[in-house]
């Protein structure tokens, strides 16, 4: 798969159906590279607010985070599937990197939006996943996309990265918002959480660093929120079809 090839998008079964590689091992515990790729499965999450009646268009404001690495992406993390659910594991990367207010926050099931495994060989050749992971962590970021690391074997590491769309209450977005530098991460892997700019702004905020498929993600949930940019706004990248319309709140 060459630059610019997306991986299909995967429905959340499908996606838990890619083995976390637990199985993937024989009796010495070694890995068995003939069981295909071991998976690791990272979720995060766009939160967004209604904005009042009367607002600017769009009438909604979105989450996004200045990442350790200066590229921007949605909160969230790996998880890891023989402790936690997807969800679980999402909510505990929330009160990491969003502080308290982020454990009001449920996430479910219906607010999957879609996955996408890559691996190796599908790597994008730009951005850095710079030098803080741990061994366990590096599997995955030598098959993500961005990830600006020396490719590994290729075929058998991969990560399966999970999008959830979470619409929130103005107010919750605020009590977020205010309470960030409490969050454990704050400081760390995540600089700041900033409302994406979607009016003017959107051009220049589009040209900045994004990890991964971020970037293609913000575009794809405008889209299934009812808001196309302007053609000159998103059209360096296509957005991702979420194939989904109408995010549950
Ligand atoms: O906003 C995002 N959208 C899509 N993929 C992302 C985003 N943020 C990080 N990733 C990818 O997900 C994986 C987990 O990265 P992250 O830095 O969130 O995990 P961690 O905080 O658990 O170390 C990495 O492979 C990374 O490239």
């Amino acid at each position: 798969m060459g630059d610019g090839e997306e991986p299909p998008l995967l429905s959340r079964s499908e996606a838990l159906s890619l083995s976390s590689g637990t199985g993937n091992r024989n009796r010495a515990g070694k890995r068995n590279k003939a069981a295909g790729p071991r998976w690791r499965h990272a979720c995060h999450v766009l939160l967004y607010a209604p904005l009042p009646t009367g607002s600017p268009q769009p009438p909604f404001a979105i989450l996004m985070q200045l990442r350790f690495d200066g590229l921007f992406g949605f909160p969230g993390g790996f998880v890891d599937l023989r402790k936690e659910s997807l969800e679980a594991g999402l909510s505990r990367e929330l009160r990491e990197e969003l502080g308290p207010a982020a454990a009001g926050i449920e996430l479910r099931p219906c607010h999957h939006r879609g996955a996408k495994a890559w691996t190796g060989s599908g790597r994008k050749k730009s951005g850095s996943d710079v030098g803080r992971l741990s061994s366990e962590d590096q599997v995955g970021a030598e098959a993500q996309p961005g990830s600006g690391r020396k490719e590994q074997s290729g075929s058998d590491v991969g990560v399966v990265t999970h999008f959830y769309i979470r619409r929130v209450s103005l107010e919750e977005l605020g009590e977020i918002e205010r309470g960030e530098k409490e969050a454990p991460e704050h400081g760390l892997e995540v600089q700041g959480l900033i409302r994406v700019p979607l009016g003017g702004g959107l051009p220049t905020f589009l040209q900045q660093g994004f990890i991964g498929d971020a970037r293609a993600q913000l575009l794809g949930a405008l889209h299934d929120m009812g808001w196309d940019p302007p053609q000159d706004m998103g059209s360096r990248n296509p957005p991702h079809d979420m194939g989904l319309s109408d995010p549950p709140p």
